[in-house]
């Protein structure tokens, strides 16, 4: 049996003096497991990198979550401290490779710093610390000792009618975890919102002219891909979704 390739941009981080180009498993398990993909790890060498021959070679592109934040020079605003930390070589490889893998229509699915990623790719904002934000809700993972209870499922997301998402997970609201600070400021043009959290929160989005899956989560559909119903539906339309592009060439 062959499987698809997915193109996975790796995070750079140090570890016992070397630099790392890596991606957490429960992305890739997700990608292998669920969508029934093979997940192939980009390392983040920004504008060094051969888009061209990674695009020409895998059927979906996925964006993961992360703790770095997108630096605020790729959306116009002054860095601060607060902004941190940063990984730049991821953002100089996801954001370019977000926007070919949009022009060639491949499949998208953009994860928590993904989804913040494909907003700035397209052109968006990003809010900062938005629990300091009047009228916003913490977002953050709770201080906890395990995975399994800082990815605990925490608050709802209403699907938009209308929305797409709406089939995709059988109902207009869905549970969802929470790991994150910074959160969709301006949509970018080319994005329409799907989801919000109850503090308007943009939770989901689609990219608007993609003649593929092109959808953005703030949450972790990927830890409890094999357990929870809306997040297997993500990976299972994304992975469908990849196949068909797959056949499209074939
Ligand atoms: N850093 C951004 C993006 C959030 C994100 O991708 N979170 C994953 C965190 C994983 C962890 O905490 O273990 C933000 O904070 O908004």
């Amino acid at each position: 049996m062959t499987s698809p390739l997915v193109a996975i941009v790796a995070d750079t981080l140090v570890h016992d003096s070397y630099i790392w180009h890596a991606t957490p498993q429960t992305y890739l398990r997700a990608a292998m497991e669920v969508a029934g993909l093979q997940p192939l790890i980009v390392p983040a060498f920004g504008d060094k990198t051969d888009f061209y021959t990674i695009l020409a070679a895998v059927d979906g592109v996925m964006l993961t979550g992360a703790r770095s934040n997108v630096h605020p020079d790729n959306y116009g605003v002054k860095a601060t401290e607060a902004h941190g930390p940063f990984d730049p070589a991821r953002d100089a490889t996801s954001l370019p490779i977000i926007r070919e893998a949009l022009k060639k229509n491949l499949p998208v699915l953009a994860i928590c710093r993904g989804h913040q990623e494909l907003n700035v790719a397209l052109g968006g904002t990003l809010a900062n610390d938005i629990q300091d934000l009047p009228d916003r809700d913490n977002h953050r993972a709770p201080e906890a000792d395990t995975q399994d209870e800082r990815y605990a499922i925490r608050h709802e997301v209403n699907i938009r009618n209308g929305s797409s998402l709406q089939d995709l997970f059988d109902g207009e609201t869905i549970s969802v975890n929470s790991l994150h600070r910074q959160a969709v400021d301006r949509l970018a043009d080319g994005l329409s919102a799907e989801g919000t959290a109850e503090d308007g929160t943009i939770e989901a989005m689609q990219a608007r002219d993609a003649k593929a899956f092109a959808y953005g989560f703030q949450w972790h559909p990927e830890y409890w891909a094999e357990s929870d119903k809306a997040s297997r539906a993500i990976f299972e339309a994304f992975g469908k979704a990849v196949r068909a592009h797959a056949s499209s060439r074939a």
